[in-house]
């Protein structure tokens, strides 16, 4: 008979997130009670994608419990992207607001890079700006993207060793594999290699990982096979999926088949409730600290 072992630790994105909410009601009341100025983010949404409006939701819950302000705006998906941009600059203007997010998808005729970068990069706390992006690399970044710092914390709060490991990160996205695979590298000192939609052979650099890190939103990505005995498991993908098989009628799901691969895992986060609550928590986090740098 062969013995399977299977006691690993599941990372709780929802317990750390809330952690993190808890220490930013504190300095916001510390900030009421001084008479400074209490943060204020805007959410800009585009038409009416039903996985938008549940994240967004999210969003403004998270504000109402941390004690931001929060501004909702609204726009139909036939709206151009002119108009758009200058609703940008208002926002962009507007003293009271301290940052704000569009959030993606956006419609097909509107450029994400050219509203992203409409975006001013001291009040862009999704950390999506090419500003943002290159700060990953300063010495006193500013704002960091939003789900890698999420993800780093997560790693540093549960002492994962990054210093001289091999990670390997799925995914390039500008929002997610790019900028983490910078973080790991510049932050965490490991040996990172990123791959994506034109690598070969995925499961042969997948098997070599002592930090699997995946951020691709295809379910089912990453299967026990491709996975080495005791590796840190780390899955960023939100896919939601519809199904008569589920309570509400849909799901979310990660890239990771969390059954097959969690035996084999030292650490692993599920989804949800894994890097998905920490991508708000630092959204909240960077609010703060544009309000701090702004209002110190
Ligand atoms: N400008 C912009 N900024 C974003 O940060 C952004 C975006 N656009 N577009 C879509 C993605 C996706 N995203 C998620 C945030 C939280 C959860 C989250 O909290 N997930 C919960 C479950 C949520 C539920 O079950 O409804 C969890 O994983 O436990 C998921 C996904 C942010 N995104």
């Amino acid at each position: 008979m062969v013995e399977t072992k299977s006691n690993y630790t599941l990372i709780d994105g929802k317990k750390v997130s809330a952690d993190i909410k808890a220490e930013i009601t504190q300095r916001v009341a510390e900030r009421k009670a001084q008479n400074k100025k209490i943060p204020h983010l805007a959410i800009i949404l585009v038409g009416d994608d039903g996985a938008s409006q549940t994240y967004v939701d999210n969003k403004v819950k998270s504000c109402k419990s941390v004690g931001f302000h929060y501004t909702m705006m609204r726009f139909a998906d036939t709206i151009s992207e002119e108009k758009l941009m200058k609703h940008i600059d208002h926002v962009n203007n507007d003293d009271d607001v301290d940052g704000f997010i569009v959030q993606l998808p956006l419609p097909p005729h509107i450029s994400v890079e050219k509203i992203t970068e409409k975006i001013r990069s001291d009040k862009d706390v999704d950390g999506f700006t090419n500003q943002n992006f290159g700060s990953i690399i300063s010495k006193n970044p500013l704002l960091m993207p939003a789900t890698p710092f999420g993800v780093m914390e997560l790693l540093r709060r549960y002492n994962v060793q990054t210093e001289g490991k091999h990670a390997v990160v799925i995914g390039a996205s500008r929002i997610a594999g790019a900028p983490l695979s910078m973080m790991l590298t510049e932050q965490g000192h490991a040996t990172v290699t990123i791959c994506h939609k034109y690598t070969k052979d995925l499961a042969s650099y997948t098997r070599a990982a002592d930090i699997l890190l995946t951020a691709v939103g295809r379910p089912g990505l990453v299967t026990g096979d491709m996975v080495k005995e005791g590796a840190v498991v780390i899955d960023i993908g939100t896919t939601r999926v519809e199904g008569p098989e589920y309570p509400k009628g849909w799901a979310i799901k990660g890239d990771v088949d969390f059954d097959a691969v969690a035996p084999k895992a030292s650490l692993i986060t599920p989804v949800p409730g894994g890097v998905g609550p920490m991508t708000i928590a630092s959204l909240l986090l960077n609010t703060l600290k544009a309000t701090e740098f702004r209002y110190p």
